[in-house]
């Protein structure tokens, strides 16, 4: 009760000490080693067993080669697991509660198996499941606590490659319906000004600045007209326009439908301007004013269409040479165990920081010859881990693939991979509109026009034009009767034209082809993996990092060109965004790293579990209600504080006030009525009561020394964000981040507000109830994380209920009317 806690709150200590951990786990991959295939003479049917226990079992036994079954429903539900033979004798336990511990000891009675292998497999996380009790059984959680996670859960399994792609076919188009329904609605099925509502049209622009760039592209910033030039600039309406978004630019008079002036991309997204990247500008219709409309991005779909057709096509031997990724279905469709090396060959760490658990990452990684999973928790260094895999083997003389489902993700791998390894021959395949600036210099085109193949292209183009002005003059001579333009001279002309094209042609090719076939990394997106550039490129290993954010059609694009993988993610964060609900539920959004965890067993796989971002306090709520319990905080970050930035600590003042912000705060609308609203044309929600209650805690973040930039606020909802943005300081416009969930993923700050928005009578949640949703927005932060919500309403879930009470505990509560007086 708020009154509770208020009386709490004069008590509270400063939250925040570093707490000791237990050490984590055994490691999975030590708990199998020693275990083989078991000729066992009889069964053990258990029944009353969670669907945990028995999905650990079904683990087990296949990891072992063992028989087993299920039957029954709900608590009759039994699974027996041994012998193959129908006529062996069978031991029948019935237990309501079996721990962990007990099954495995019935395990070693009756089958001879190691304790270790079933306790190392239930250790391993699964979404829907916290840190198991002594018991074995899952703390009570509702239905919405595992949200979309149970969707998709590891238990997707497919008949054969065929079944697989029958259904990924089927769901894919109707992803691609629901997309183009969505633009072709805004497009012509309603009112423009019901599309701009909508997000996904920009009404009555202008363009501001056309300048050159990314590469020979035009980039256009548009403006909103009304108020143009003034200052301050005025704001851009709320919309749903990102970068890397395909775009129409049309004139505004234009009917719906009508055509474009021009297609391109969206390149960058300010507050009060948005600038398009365009291959061809229109010559004439820039200066009216303008409709942006967002158009649906049938190329990927398309793509991902024919991924699978080519992994459903008969094999024949020049396709093997061309896919050698086919190699890798018999291991991942369950048709053999994955194979390991005995050992990894000899290898110097680059990075001589790698912890314990990212060298076992590394080295299970290089022994594997089918496919190996490395399972980073939020801030464990998975990227550093893929980092050192890829060194590792172009250091072994292999060729890379290095992909991602996020261009955002490739780019930081790449990033990371230049400044690791300087030498290193780095290929960035995109339109460079879709890369950040500062790998620009790594992409395909730029390494083609630096190279000396494309000088001579330019030199053959250069003659070209010198002879075509020739062929001008000599015609308007002649026409003039001045001078004849004699044939021979006529047909030598065109003859040195044509030679003089075939060789810029044959130039540019060898250019393109030199660059491709000299990379020793190719890193790219995964839908990027099939563009046409990269036909006929093969290459040794696939490593995809943030797998679990990809479609599996999408991470098929990129394995089907190299024999080996190496899959990183985390299937405790967001899973790949999905548009249309039944394809999702149907299984769209289940991703192939989390179907490979659930089936190639903890062999294949190693979890990083030493974090370098968030404080204990912070990341012992992730870790306890996601992870096992298994995750450490490095000493580095265990116990770091805002008090310790140094824009707080040189600032007397400000320090002071900053001892006073705890590492976890609660701030609790509840009873101070801030309802939330549906957003008139949409479904997305906002609380504007809420979105005042952030901002001024944001103020007083601010006041005690932290940089804004250093600051970011989370929401789940679209509406609340644009909300927030309206509301946010002009001064701030710049540096404080305000996003949804999905555009935190993958990065950090020193303090996270998260605006949780839902506040009912009922207890609806929504979305919120998705943990893996609310994992990644409290992990982002590395020092501190407040928490606004209306405790009485979120609470109603169990799972978000448990939230709360945790920030209570480790923290400080307060009452968001202190904050926003009524
Ligand atoms: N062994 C290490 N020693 C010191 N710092 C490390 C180590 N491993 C990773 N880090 C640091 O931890 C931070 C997170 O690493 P990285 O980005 O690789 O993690 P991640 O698991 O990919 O993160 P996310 O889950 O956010 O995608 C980085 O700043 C990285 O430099």
């Amino acid at each position: 009760m708020p009154s509770d806690r208020k009386a709490k709150q004069k008590d509270a200590k400063k939250a925040g000490t570093a707490r000791s951990k237990p050490k984590a786990g055994s490691s999975p991959a030590a708990a199998t080693a020693a275990n083989t295939a078991n000729e066992a003479s009889c069964k053990v049917a258990f029944q009353g067993l969670t669907p945990r226990q028995r999905a650990v079992l079904h683990q087990v036994a296949e990891q072992c080669g063992l028989g087993h079954g299920s039957s029954g429903e709900g608590e009759q539900r039994c699974i027996s697991i041994g012998a193959t033979d129908s006529n062996a004798p069978q031991i029948d336990i019935a237990a309501a509660e079996l721990s962990d511990e007990a099954i495995a000891a019935l395990l070693q009675q009756h089958l001879q198996l190691q304790p270790d292998l079933y306790l190392s497999a239930a250790q391993q996380p699964r979404p829907n499941t916290t840190a198991s009790s002594s018991n074995g059984k899952p703390p009570a959680r509702s239905k919405a606590a595992s949200g979309k996670a149970a969707a998709a859960g590891s238990s997707v399994r497919y008949e054969s490659v065929d079944a697989f792609v029958a259904q990924m076919s089927r769901l894919l188009d109707m992803e691609r319906q629901a997309e183009v329904a969505a633009a072709q609605e805004a497009a012509t099925q309603c009112s423009t000004a019901a599309a701009q509502a909508r997000g996904r049209t920009l009404l009555n622009l202008r363009v501001s600045d056309a300048e050159g760039g990314l590469l020979g592209r035009t980039l256009l910033t548009l403006v909103p007209n009304k108020g143009f030039g003034t200052t301050p600039a005025v704001l851009l309406p709320a919309h749903k326009f990102s970068p890397h978004d395909v775009v129409a630019l049309k004139a505004s008079s234009a009917g719906l439908g009508g055509p474009p002036l021009c297609t391109g991309l969206v390149y960058r997204v300010r507050d009060a301007s948005l600038v398009v990247a365009v291959d061809d500008p229109p010559e004439e219709g820039l200066e009216q004013p303008l409709r942006l409309e967002k158009l649906a991005n049938e190329v990927t779909y398309k793509r991902l269409q024919d991924t699978l057709q080519q992994l459903s096509a008969p094999g024949n031997s020049s396709r093997a040479e061309l896919l050698p990724g086919m190699a890798l279905l018999d291991a991942t469709f369950d048709r053999r165990e994955p194979r390991f090396a005995a050992a990894a060959p000899a290898w110097k760490p680059v990075n001589a920081r790698l912890d314990d658990s990212q060298r076992r990452a590394v080295e299970l990684a290089l022994r594997a010859q089918d496919v190996a999973l490395i399972h980073g928790p939020p801030g464990t260094g998975k990227t550093t881990a893929v980092v050192e895999v890829i060194l590792q083997e172009v250091a072994r003389g292999s060729r890379v693939i290095a992909a991602a489902a996020s261009n955002i993700a490739v780019d930081n791998l790449v990033e990371r991979l230049a400044a690791a390894a300087p030498k290193l021959k780095l290929v960035r395949l995109g339109h460079p509109a879709r890369l950040l600036p500062q790998v620009i210099d790594k992409s395909l085109e730029a390494q083609v026009l630096r190279s000396d193949n494309s000088s001579l292209a330019r030199d053959c183009r250069r003659d070209m034009q010198q002879l075509n002005r020739r062929v001008m003059q000599g015609a308007v001579l002649q026409l003039l009767k001045l001078e004849p333009w004699k044939r021979a001279e006529r047909r030598q002309v065109r003859a040195e034209l044509r030679q003089l094209a075939k060789e810029e042609r044959q130039r540019q090719q060898k250019a393109l082809q030199e660059v491709l076939d000299g990379a020793q990394v190719m890193c790219c997106t995964l839908t990027g993996a099939l563009h046409p550039q990269l036909h006929g490129q093969t290459f040794d290993v696939a490593v995809i990092d943030e797998a679990a954010q990809a479609l599996e059609a999408a991470c098929w694009s990129a394995l089907l060109k190299a024999r080996r993988a190496v899959l990183a993610g985390d299937h405790l964060q967001l899973p790949p965004t999905v548009m249309s609900e039944a394809a999702a539920k149907a299984g769209l959004s289940a991703t192939l790293f989390e179907r490979l965890q659930g089936s190639l067993g903890p062999a294949a796989s190693c979890m990083l579990t030493v974090q370098y971002r968030m404080h204990a306090a912070i990341m012992d709520w992730s870790s306890q209600e996601l992870y096992g319990g298994q995750l450490e905080a490095h000493e580095s970050v265990a116990a770091h504080t805002l008090a310790d930035l140094p824009s707080v600590s040189s600032n007397s003042s400000a320090s002071a006030d900053a001892a006073e912000l705890p590492t976890m705060l609660l701030i609790d609308t509840a009873g101070c009525e801030f309802d939330e609203y549906q957003e008139q044309d949409g479904d997305s929600r906002y609380n504007q009561g809420e979105a005042q209650a952030a901002l001024a805690h944001v103020q007083r973040l601010l006041a005690a020394g932290l940089a804004s930039a250093d600051i970011g606020i989370i929401t789940p909802y679209s509406a609340q964000v644009a909300l927030l943005r309206e509301l946010r300081p002009e001064k701030l416009s710049g540096s404080l981040e305000i996003s949804t969930v999905d555009g935190f993923q993958g990065r950090e700050k020193e303090a996270i507000v998260i605006s949780m928005v839902r506040s009912n009578a009922s207890g609806e949640v929504g979305f919120l109830a998705d943990a893996r949703r609310m994992n990644v927005a409290v992990t982002r932060a590395r020092r501190h994380v407040a928490l606004v919500c209306d405790s009485e309403t979120v609470s109603k879930d169990a799972f978000l209920g448990r939230l709360v009470a945790y920030v209570e505990q480790h923290g400080h509560y307060e009452s968001a009317a202190e904050l926003v007086p009524s």
